[in-house]
């Protein structure tokens, strides 16, 4: 799915308007029943609702929505924030056809801001994406009042004060939901970790808008959806045999840290590779020949660590269909070195997470030797390693982009709503998962994935959005078993299905 600027959004409304066509008044009503579905399927009629309406379309959608909650007997209070001279012509419209039905409060001055009870729901029509400075004066004052009451909180279309797609100034006044109802397409701020604050739970309304107009929109942000993600599986052949499925090659563990290598090894062979072999120091070997009895063990000739000089030969590199390296590996100055051989030999891409990417960010000659292509699986802290420090979520998104575009990586920043950067510029937000997966082991389930989907042959790219997908689907159906504070890496693998 793809997300649009503010102004590409509202070309979008005027290509609506012209092209369906649909009267402005009209699509605003649309809009109003759709928010209006999506309420009354949650909040029942025992619950008083406030409405708060700014001066603009935001307050039109919210005039348009206290209507229609009053005609199906929600009790409603309307109030229109008086913050400036003049309204909207649709707002107009929709005052004049509530004034028939219902009184309306006017809040002119501090004084006039109600009290807010705790059973009531708040529905935020103040501001929308027509927001162009920060609030202040008697806006401000109404923000703070909703966000100090006890009530639920509902926005339309966005929180009023908050910027769509652009960096707020320090200390902005912006109203803190539980709930979000976007019109159409969310918004890039919905996906900013350090902005959840002014979002909540949110959700999008299918208003209408013309689905031509945004299919040939260009965007470098998409929000990775399961639809999507079903096209971009493979299904198997009936004739296919192991070999049909790749080979892939784990440089993983350290001592006291071979759990990370079996994590990885288990999430590899339950995502569908052919062969696996698995590369761990001597201390290893029997952990994983006992603890991952599918996977072929190649031990390294050092006790402890990875230092690439194996105990018995070994397959040629480019015999593998792809390498996964880092998980639990350490950075100590041998493992440098076979991270170094291993950079120089690949010319595939491969998978590169942790203590690999630790010793990149700490080695940056090595950042050149990397195969493009490649997918570099960092959390934050490993990125800004790699990276610099950012000011904010979008300077974050910047560097990303850079950094992925310059060096021709697939980079998977991980967090809530993973973020995948790719060579040729675009960034795709992940949907699935769930901050049970905070816990330690599941970005070495991550890198199994990935390798495994490398070795069967798919782009890195669509191995990036599929794995990342697939890896928070499985912690989302492992909660729901299980719920988020008991969650392990283990049960992540256990609950991944691949269909
Ligand atoms: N354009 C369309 O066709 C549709 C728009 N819709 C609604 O329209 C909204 C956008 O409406 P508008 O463009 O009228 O804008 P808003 O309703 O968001 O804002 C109204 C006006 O407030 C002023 N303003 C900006 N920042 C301010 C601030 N900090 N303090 C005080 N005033 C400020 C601006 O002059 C702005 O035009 C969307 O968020 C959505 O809710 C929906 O009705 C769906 C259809
Ligand atoms: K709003």
């Amino acid at each position: 799915m793809k997300i649009l600027t503010v102004e590409q959004t509202r070309a979008l409304d005027q290509y609506t308007i012209e092209h369906e066509p649909v009267a402005p008044l009209n699509l605003m009503e649309r809009a109003a029943q759709a928010f209006t579905d999506w309420y009354t399927a949650r909040f029942d009629k025992n619950r008083p609702v406030r409405i708060f309406c700014g001066l603009g379309n935001n307050g039109g959608d919210g005039l348009a929505i206290a209507r229609l909650l009053i005609q199906l007997d929600y009790t409603v209070q309307t109030c229109v924030v008086r913050y400036a001279p003049r309204e909207s012509e649709d707002f107009m419209h929709n005052h004049r056809r509530l004034k028939l039905l219902a009184s309306i409060k006017y809040i002119e001055s501090e004084q006039d801001i109600p009290v807010i009870r705790p059973k009531e729901v708040v529905i935020d029509a103040i501001l929308g994406s027509g927001l162009s400075r920060t609030t202040e004066g008697l806006v401000q004052s109404v923000i703070d009042a909703i966000n100090h009451s006890p009530a639920t909180v509902v926005a339309v279309d966005i929180a009023s004060g908050l910027f769509a797609d652009t960096a707020n100034g320090p200390n902005a006044t912006i109203v803190q939901p539980d709930y979000t109802v976007a019109f159409q397409l969310p918004k890039l701020a919905f996906l900013l970790p350090t902005l959840s604050l002014y979002v909540g739970e949110w959700h999008w309304v299918d208003i209408g808008l013309s689905r031509a107009y945004i299919e040939r929109t260009p965007t470098t942000y998409f929000y990775t959806t399961d639809q999507e993600v079903r096209h971009l599986l493979r299904t198997r052949n009936r004739f296919s045999h192991k070999g049909s499925f790749g080979h892939a090659l784990l440089l993983v563990g350290s001592y006291g840290k071979i759990g990370a290598g079996v994590l990885a090894s288990r999430a590899c062979l339950r995502s569908g590779v052919g062969l696996l072999s698995v590369q761990v120091p001597r201390c290893g070997y029997e952990i994983l020949q006992t603890s991952v009895p599918e996977a072929m063990c190649q031990p390294d000739g050092h006790l402890h660590i990875l230092t690439g000089q194996p105990e018995v030969e070994q397959p040629e590199l480019d015999t593998f269909s792809a390498v996964g390296v880092g998980p639990g590996i350490g950075t100590a100055p041998e493992t440098l070195e076979m991270l170094r051989k291993l950079l120089a030999s690949v010319k595939k891409p491969m998978v590169i997470d942790a203590d690999a990417i630790n010793l990149i960010a700490k080695n940056r000659d090595l950042i050149d030797k990397i195969p493009k292509n490649s997918i570099l699986t960092p959390h934050p802290k490993e990125f800004e390693r790699l990276t610099r420090r950012w000011t904010s979520d979008y300077d974050k998104l910047g560097i990303l982009r850079d950094f992925a575009q310059r060096n021709r990586f697939v980079v998977v920043l991980k967090g809530a709503n993973t973020a995948i950067a790719t060579p040729d510029g675009t960034t795709h937000f992940n949907s699935t998962g769930n901050p049970g997966m905070s816990t330690g082991g599941t970005g070495d389930v991550l890198t199994g994935i990935l390798t495994a989907l490398l070795a069967q042959g798919y782009d890195p790219v669509e191995a990036a959005v599929l794995g990342v997908f697939e890896h928070g689907r499985a912690g989302d159906r492992a909660a729901d078993l299980r719920g988020q504070i008991g969650l392990t890496a283990s049960d992540v693998i256990e609950a991944l299905r691949w269909d």
